[in-house]
Protein backbone atom coordinates (compact mmCIF):
# COMPACT_ATOMS: atom_id res chain seq x y z
CA UNK A 1 0.00 0.00 0.00
CA UNK A 2 0.95 3.62 -0.93
CA UNK A 3 1.91 5.79 2.12
CA UNK A 4 -0.86 8.32 2.95
CA UNK A 5 0.12 11.33 1.70
CA UNK A 6 -3.19 13.47 1.10
CA UNK A 7 -4.09 16.41 3.63
CA UNK A 8 -8.10 16.75 3.15
CA UNK A 9 -10.05 20.17 4.12
CA UNK A 10 -13.64 19.42 4.94
CA UNK A 11 -15.38 22.80 5.67
CA UNK A 12 -18.67 22.57 8.38
CA UNK A 13 -21.25 25.65 8.49
CA UNK A 14 -22.70 26.48 11.88
CA UNK A 15 -24.84 24.00 12.71
CA UNK A 16 -27.89 26.34 13.25
CA UNK A 17 -27.75 27.63 9.71
CA UNK A 18 -26.32 24.50 7.96
CA UNK A 19 -28.47 21.99 5.70
CA UNK A 20 -31.72 24.02 5.28
CA UNK A 21 -32.77 21.73 2.76
CA UNK A 22 -33.27 19.30 4.92
CA UNK A 23 -34.56 20.98 7.83
CA UNK A 24 -37.70 18.35 8.89
CA UNK A 25 -35.96 15.16 6.89
CA UNK A 26 -36.72 13.37 10.54
CA UNK A 27 -39.11 14.88 12.55
CA UNK A 28 -38.35 13.32 15.98
CA UNK A 29 -35.29 14.39 15.50
CA UNK A 30 -33.48 18.25 16.41
CA UNK A 31 -32.38 19.42 13.19
CA UNK A 32 -28.72 20.43 14.75
CA UNK A 33 -28.00 17.06 15.86
CA UNK A 34 -28.64 15.64 12.25
CA UNK A 35 -26.23 18.00 10.67
CA UNK A 36 -23.94 17.28 13.18
CA UNK A 37 -23.87 13.75 12.50
CA UNK A 38 -23.65 14.04 9.25
CA UNK A 39 -20.06 15.85 9.53
CA UNK A 40 -18.76 13.71 12.22
CA UNK A 41 -19.66 10.42 10.04
CA UNK A 42 -18.29 12.35 6.72
CA UNK A 43 -14.45 13.02 9.33
CA UNK A 44 -14.96 9.47 10.74
CA UNK A 45 -14.45 7.92 7.26
CA UNK A 46 -12.04 10.72 6.01
CA UNK A 47 -10.17 9.60 8.86
CA UNK A 48 -10.25 5.84 8.04
CA UNK A 49 -9.02 6.51 4.61
CA UNK A 50 -5.53 4.74 4.19
CA UNK A 51 -5.00 7.25 1.84
CA UNK A 52 -5.23 10.16 4.36
CA UNK A 53 -2.52 11.65 6.21
CA UNK A 54 -4.15 14.40 8.47
CA UNK A 55 -8.14 16.48 8.01
CA UNK A 56 -8.57 19.83 8.60
CA UNK A 57 -12.33 20.84 9.64
CA UNK A 58 -12.96 25.07 9.00
CA UNK A 59 -15.84 25.50 11.22
CA UNK A 60 -16.82 28.40 13.59
CA UNK A 61 -19.24 25.94 15.32
CA UNK A 62 -17.61 24.90 18.51
CA UNK A 63 -19.89 21.53 18.75
CA UNK A 64 -18.47 20.64 15.48
CA UNK A 65 -14.87 21.62 16.03
CA UNK A 66 -15.11 19.45 19.19
CA UNK A 67 -16.13 16.68 17.84
CA UNK A 68 -13.54 17.13 14.99
CA UNK A 69 -11.03 17.06 17.49
CA UNK A 70 -12.10 13.88 19.03
CA UNK A 71 -12.38 11.67 15.53
CA UNK A 72 -8.21 12.88 15.29
CA UNK A 73 -9.15 15.63 12.63
CA UNK A 74 -8.08 19.42 13.60
CA UNK A 75 -10.48 22.39 14.12
CA UNK A 76 -9.55 25.53 12.11
CA UNK A 77 -11.74 28.56 12.19
CA UNK A 78 -13.43 29.92 9.68
CA UNK A 79 -13.16 33.44 8.40
CA UNK A 80 -16.59 34.72 9.58
CA UNK A 81 -19.11 35.15 6.62
CA UNK A 82 -16.28 34.70 4.25
CA UNK A 83 -18.08 31.38 2.38
CA UNK A 84 -17.47 28.27 1.42
CA UNK A 85 -14.51 29.11 -1.43
CA UNK A 86 -12.66 30.82 1.44
CA UNK A 87 -12.97 28.26 3.97
CA UNK A 88 -11.77 25.55 1.61
CA UNK A 89 -8.88 28.24 0.56
CA UNK A 90 -7.78 28.57 4.39
CA UNK A 91 -7.70 25.14 5.17
CA UNK A 92 -5.79 24.35 1.69
CA UNK A 93 -3.49 27.50 2.65
CA UNK A 94 -2.94 25.42 6.29
CA UNK A 95 -2.09 22.46 5.05
CA UNK A 96 1.06 23.90 3.09
CA UNK A 97 1.92 22.60 -0.37
CA UNK A 98 1.57 19.03 -0.51
CA UNK A 99 -1.45 16.40 -2.08
CA UNK A 100 -4.32 18.64 -1.27
CA UNK A 101 -8.04 17.92 -1.23
CA UNK A 102 -11.27 19.44 -0.49
CA UNK A 103 -14.33 17.50 0.67
CA UNK A 104 -17.75 18.59 1.42
CA UNK A 105 -19.11 17.44 4.53
CA UNK A 106 -22.29 15.79 3.82
CA UNK A 107 -21.47 12.49 3.19
CA UNK A 108 -22.65 9.92 5.92
CA UNK A 109 -22.69 6.73 3.64
CA UNK A 110 -18.81 7.17 2.88
CA UNK A 111 -16.43 4.90 2.43
CA UNK A 112 -13.04 5.14 2.54
CA UNK A 113 -11.93 2.66 -0.20
CA UNK A 114 -13.82 4.61 -2.26
CA UNK A 115 -12.04 8.16 -1.23
CA UNK A 116 -8.69 6.56 -1.31
CA UNK A 117 -9.37 5.55 -5.04
CA UNK A 118 -10.88 8.73 -5.90
CA UNK A 119 -7.48 9.89 -4.25
CA UNK A 120 -5.65 7.78 -6.19
CA UNK A 121 -7.09 8.75 -8.89
CA UNK A 122 -6.59 12.13 -8.85
CA UNK A 123 -3.07 11.64 -8.35
CA UNK A 124 -2.81 9.79 -11.40
CA UNK A 125 -3.84 12.94 -13.54
CA UNK A 126 -1.26 14.53 -15.55
CA UNK A 127 1.26 16.78 -13.88
CA UNK A 128 0.15 20.00 -12.39
CA UNK A 129 -3.93 19.12 -12.95
CA UNK A 130 -6.54 19.18 -10.52
CA UNK A 131 -9.24 16.73 -10.09
CA UNK A 132 -12.43 16.76 -9.02
CA UNK A 133 -16.03 14.36 -8.27
CA UNK A 134 -18.86 15.21 -9.10
CA UNK A 135 -21.93 14.73 -7.00
CA UNK A 136 -24.73 11.42 -8.34
CA UNK A 137 -26.95 14.42 -10.37
CA UNK A 138 -23.74 15.39 -11.90
CA UNK A 139 -24.16 19.26 -10.98
CA UNK A 140 -22.46 19.90 -7.75
CA UNK A 141 -18.79 18.53 -6.49
CA UNK A 142 -17.97 16.69 -3.35
CA UNK A 143 -14.29 16.63 -4.10
CA UNK A 144 -11.85 18.78 -5.49
CA UNK A 145 -8.10 17.73 -5.35
CA UNK A 146 -4.26 19.27 -6.20
CA UNK A 147 -1.36 18.00 -6.73
CA UNK A 148 1.83 19.44 -4.56
CA UNK A 149 2.15 23.32 -5.63
CA UNK A 150 -1.07 23.79 -7.18
CA UNK A 151 -3.48 25.85 -5.84
CA UNK A 152 -6.70 24.51 -4.98
CA UNK A 153 -8.86 26.81 -6.66
CA UNK A 154 -11.96 26.29 -5.59
CA UNK A 155 -15.27 26.97 -7.22
CA UNK A 156 -18.25 25.08 -5.28
CA UNK A 157 -21.73 26.81 -5.22
CA UNK A 158 -24.22 26.16 -7.36
CA UNK A 159 -22.99 24.47 -10.73
CA UNK A 160 -19.48 23.61 -9.91
CA UNK A 161 -18.70 20.93 -11.12
CA UNK A 162 -18.98 22.89 -14.87
CA UNK A 163 -17.41 25.52 -12.91
CA UNK A 164 -14.35 23.31 -12.04
CA UNK A 165 -14.15 21.81 -15.47
CA UNK A 166 -13.61 25.30 -16.77
CA UNK A 167 -11.08 26.39 -14.39
CA UNK A 168 -8.98 23.29 -15.67
CA UNK A 169 -9.62 20.32 -13.44
CA UNK A 170 -10.61 16.87 -14.47
CA UNK A 171 -13.10 14.74 -13.97
CA UNK A 172 -12.43 11.68 -12.39
CA UNK A 173 -15.08 9.20 -13.52
CA UNK A 174 -14.71 6.26 -10.77
CA UNK A 175 -17.71 4.45 -9.68
CA UNK A 176 -17.96 5.69 -6.34
CA UNK A 177 -21.56 5.55 -5.01
CA UNK A 178 -21.01 6.24 -1.46
CA UNK A 179 -18.62 9.68 -2.37
CA UNK A 180 -20.74 11.26 -4.90
CA UNK A 181 -23.86 10.72 -2.52
CA UNK A 182 -23.84 13.88 -1.34
CA UNK A 183 -27.19 14.59 1.10
CA UNK A 184 -29.06 18.04 0.65
CA UNK A 185 -32.38 17.12 1.02
CA UNK A 186 -34.95 14.27 2.26
CA UNK A 187 -34.85 12.36 -0.57
CA UNK A 188 -30.82 12.25 -0.65
CA UNK A 189 -31.11 10.92 3.05
CA UNK A 190 -33.11 7.95 2.01
CA UNK A 191 -30.52 7.62 -0.98
CA UNK A 192 -27.47 7.45 1.50
CA UNK A 193 -29.72 5.26 3.77
CA UNK A 194 -29.84 2.75 1.29
CA UNK A 195 -26.07 2.88 0.11
CA UNK A 196 -25.54 2.41 4.53
CA UNK A 197 -25.51 4.89 6.86
CA UNK A 198 -22.56 5.89 9.01
CA UNK A 199 -22.98 5.03 12.59
CA UNK A 200 -23.97 8.80 13.88
CA UNK A 201 -26.40 9.14 11.00
CA UNK A 202 -27.95 5.93 11.12
CA UNK A 203 -28.85 6.12 14.61
CA UNK A 204 -30.39 9.20 14.31
CA UNK A 205 -32.55 8.17 11.59
CA UNK A 206 -33.27 4.85 13.18
CA UNK A 207 -34.40 7.08 16.19
CA UNK A 208 -36.97 9.54 14.23
CA UNK A 209 -39.09 8.72 11.25
CA UNK A 210 -36.46 8.30 8.04
CA UNK A 211 -37.52 10.31 5.14
N1 LIG B 1 -16.85 26.42 6.92
C1 LIG B 1 -17.88 26.64 6.09
N2 LIG B 1 -18.50 25.57 5.52
C2 LIG B 1 -19.55 25.81 4.70
C3 LIG B 1 -20.02 27.11 4.42
N3 LIG B 1 -21.07 27.01 3.56
C4 LIG B 1 -21.26 25.69 3.33
N4 LIG B 1 -20.35 24.96 4.03
C5 LIG B 1 -20.21 23.49 4.04
O1 LIG B 1 -20.03 23.08 2.69
C6 LIG B 1 -20.67 21.84 2.44
C7 LIG B 1 -21.52 21.92 1.18
O2 LIG B 1 -22.45 22.97 1.30
P1 LIG B 1 -24.00 22.77 1.08
O3 LIG B 1 -24.30 21.41 0.55
O4 LIG B 1 -24.53 23.93 0.34
O5 LIG B 1 -24.50 22.76 2.60
P2 LIG B 1 -25.30 23.85 3.42
O6 LIG B 1 -24.92 25.22 2.99
O7 LIG B 1 -25.09 23.48 4.83
O8 LIG B 1 -26.79 23.46 3.01
P3 LIG B 1 -28.05 24.39 2.58
O9 LIG B 1 -28.36 25.30 3.73
O10 LIG B 1 -29.16 23.40 2.35
O11 LIG B 1 -27.60 25.10 1.33
C8 LIG B 1 -21.44 21.50 3.70
O12 LIG B 1 -20.71 20.51 4.35
C9 LIG B 1 -21.46 22.79 4.52
O13 LIG B 1 -21.38 22.54 5.91
C10 LIG B 1 -19.32 28.22 5.04
O14 LIG B 1 -19.64 29.39 4.85
N5 LIG B 1 -18.27 27.92 5.86
C1 LIG C 1 -21.68 23.54 -2.63
C2 LIG C 1 -22.04 22.48 -3.32
O1 LIG C 1 -22.94 21.62 -2.80
P1 LIG C 1 -24.51 21.57 -3.08
O2 LIG C 1 -24.72 21.80 -4.53
O3 LIG C 1 -24.77 20.18 -2.63
O4 LIG C 1 -25.09 22.63 -2.20
C3 LIG C 1 -21.41 22.12 -4.62
O5 LIG C 1 -21.80 21.08 -5.19
O6 LIG C 1 -20.54 22.83 -5.08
Amino acid sequence: MSQPRWTVVVPVKRLAAAKSRLRGALPAVPHEELALALAADTVAAVRACPAVAGVLVVTDDARVAEAARRAGARALPDAPGAGLNAAFRHGASVAGGGWVAGLTADLPALRPAELAAALWAAQAAPPGVRGYVADTPGQGTVLLAAPPGVALDPRFGVGSAAAHAASGALALTGDWPSLRRDVDTAADLAAAARLGLGPRTAALAAAGCPA
